[in-house]
């Protein structure tokens, strides 16, 4: 029976090395990094030493960055954390219509509590236009959301355009780079960025651990009351095995960033001539932009057949992926992210998102083509008879 995974896009598994440095803290440094006891100075040491590493991976300064329970906790403190702090100066924010839900439901809330919010179209191809982004901008604007490649097509956005128009106008930007990092050089320095959002589970971390960096001199409400932890921004005590394990996950990330993006271009590439050969290159859509897009989603449409009924199908010959997002897949909901781009009811119905990472090889995208091309045959078969 095949066991090919992939979902990395929804979790990845956690790199070997990650798991002994977890390990070894989970059994040996339970103090509280808070406590002034030896137990705790050491706790405190981890922290302080994972916090320095990850900063200077992305290029920040240590007091930018927050640590939190991951990518949604992440994007909900910046946005409310902004929200609450400028409502005084204007109460408009400008997103899109294909980020995570982790931002979109944030934002309904954020309009339940008295905010406007504009919601950018995109084309296409998943990208947002910078004239539309222009355009929407208003005296009101405190914090423009966009984020920096989608989870569900790998669309990646103008994000260095649209930071330097939001600076220009003196607007907040904030980011979420939850499935850029990893995929794409990421130096929080070089970019015109105010907030952004990581999640360690998405690069072979744990899950349950993000970070958020916060430029230096921006005030942020906190979310979480009670201790002092993470410069008063974050209540509750750290999760130090996670970060220590995010860090060394990022370390390697980082090492092995060229690499990595190259090996999932060559994955990408072998699952499409392979899909052309053994299910015929008219029967399936490419979803998302064709230069644009982070190297490990690949987004399928194959109109002949609906995608809970195809990843049945492959679930049954071990092979794991997904028709979107996790958290919509399963509720049978049409993807918000192909709709948003305004694709045909048949793309949108047939559409699979491929992710791949750790442990893939090409043989599982030649298997995975085969089995979907047996797929599909069956059900050529039938509708002939
Ligand atoms: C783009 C994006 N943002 C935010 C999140 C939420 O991250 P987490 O699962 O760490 O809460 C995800 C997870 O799928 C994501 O893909």
């Amino acid at each position: 029976m095949n066991s090919i995974y992939l979902d990395h896009a929804a979790s990845t598994p956690i790199h070997p090395e990650v798991a002994s440095v977890m390990m070894k803290i989970m059994t040996e440094q339970y103090g509280n990094a808070s406590s002034v006891h030896t137990f705790g100075r050491s706790a405190k040491r981890i922290l302080n030493g994972a916090r320095d590493q990850v900063c200077t991976l992305l290029a920040c300064y240590p007091d930018e960055l927050v640590f939190t329970g991951g990518g949604t906790e992440s994007d909900n403190l910046a946005l409310f954390g902004v929200s609450s702090l400028l409502s005084h100066k204007g109460k408009h924010i400008i997103t899109s219509s294909i980020e995570h839900h982790a931002i979109l439901h944030t934002c309904d809330q954020l309009e339940r509590e008295g905010f406007k919010i504009t919601y950018l179209p995109v084309d296409t191809t998943g990208r947002i236009s910078l004239s539309d982004l222009e355009e929407a901008i208003t005296d009101e604007t405190i914090l423009i959301s966009i984020m920096y490649g989608n989870n569900e097509v790998g669309t990646v956005q103008p994000i260095k355009e649209i930071g330097e128009l939001a600076r220009s106008r003196g607007i907040l930007f904030h980011v979420d780079a939850v499935q850029a990092l990893g995929a794409v050089p990421i130096s929080c320095k070089e970019l015109a960025v105010d907030l952004m959002s990581f999640s360690a589970h998405k690069v072979n971390g744990p899950q349950g651990v993000g970070a958020l960096y916060v430029r230096r001199g921006l005030q942020l409400n906190a979310r979480l009351h009670g201790g002092l932890q993470e410069k008063k921004r974050r209540a509750g005590t750290e999760n130090i095995a996670g970060i220590a394990g995010f860090a060394k996950a990022i370390e390697i990330m980082c090492d092995q960033l060229k690499e990595r993006s190259d090996y999932y271009v060559l994955l990408r590439s072998t699952l499409l001539e392979a899909l052309e050969r053994e299910v015929g290159r008219d029967f399936f859509i490419v979803n998302g932009h064709s230069s644009e897009f982070l190297p490990h989603i690949l987004n399928i449409s194959f109109p002949e057949i609906d995608s809970e009924t195809l990843l049945m199908s492959m679930d049954m010959e071990g092979i794991s992926a997904s028709s979107g997002s996790a958290c919509t897949s399963g509720s049978l909901e049409l993807s918000h992210v192909l709709k948003a781009m305004n694709l045909p009811e048949e793309i949108l119905n047939s559409a699979i998102r491929f992710s791949y990472g750790l442990g893939n090889t090409t043989e599982d995208m030649e298997c995975t083509a085969r089995i979907i091309g047996t797929i599909l045959q069956r059900i050529r078969k039938r509708e002939h008879r």
